[in-house]
């Protein structure tokens, strides 16, 4: 697969989205979307057609995490939406992934990527133990829990691009490790926890990593993103 930089739309509406999609009209690389709960909530399915339809690849980042009969009832809805790549939580159980591997799964056999997030790339190892009561350490977690999502046939794992070296010796080269917790070497870390830079980010060997506000927030954010993309991609 080839690396890429996801750019993560958390926009309260269709209206700011497409103000900063705008400003990406004459780039080259077309940038690859995150949707997220909040843009989602607040549009709805028609927010994901309308950036399909200007020719965005787009990862639905709606983190499903409840029974697997729900689950997989979901999944087939969102199945619809011809996204590129969907996710769940994977502490759902590995009956819940195989559940929404099966939702998502059209009758042609098509389906878009489907991913599990591990660990939060806000949670600390010390929230982990103390609040969650989950008593291994973190990188253990996430390498379980992303042994459990290869098991049930999910492609791959969000993770911090600090874990993507080990769950890659883990799960093995092809399995995909898409890392929010990317900041520049000089950003404002805010409530991330597990960060490294977009140039780390490459040397530990994510094959996405996907950048938010210090894209969205920047005062340039094409400089930005191009800034991302020659550290990462090369
Ligand atoms: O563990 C996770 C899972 C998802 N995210 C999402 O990625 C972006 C990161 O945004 P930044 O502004 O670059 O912090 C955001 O949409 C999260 O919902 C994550 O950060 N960590």
């Amino acid at each position: 697969m080839q690396r890429d930089v996801i750019i993560a739309c958390d926009f309260k509406s269709a209206e700011d989205t497409f103000r900063f999609l705008d400003l990406f009209k004459d780039e080259e690389r077309k940038p690859f979307l995150k949707i997220g709960m909040e843009l989602f909530y607040a549009e709805g399915p028609s927010i994901v057609r309308e950036i399909k339809r200007r020719g965005h690849k787009i990862f639905l980042d709606l983190k499903l995490h409840d029974i697997p009969n729900t689950v997989k009832k979901a999944m087939a809805v969102l199945s619809r939406l011809d996204v590129d790549m969907c996710n769940v939580h994977a502490a759902g159980t590995i009956e819940m992934m195989k559940a929404a591997l099966e939702g998502l799964t059209r009758a042609d056999g098509t389906r878009p990527l489907l991913i599990a997030v591990t660990q939060l790339t806000s949670t600390s190892e010390e929230r982990m133990r103390s609040e969650l009561l989950i008593d291994a350490s973190i990188n253990d977690t996430i390498v379980k829990y992303a042994q459990n999502t290869r098991d049930a046939g999910l492609d791959g794992v969000v993770c911090s691009p600090l874990e993507a070296g080990m769950v890659h010796e883990a799960c093995g080269a092809g399995f995909l490790t898409v890392t929010p917790g990317v900041r520049f070497a000089d950003g404002d870390v805010a409530d991330q926890v597990r960060v490294t830079t977009p140039a780390r980010a490459r040397e530990i060997g994510s094959d996405f990593i996907v950048v938010g506000r210090p894209i969205t927030a920047a005062e340039d954010p094409v400089a930005a993103y191009r800034r991302c993309v020659a550290e990462f991609v090369g």
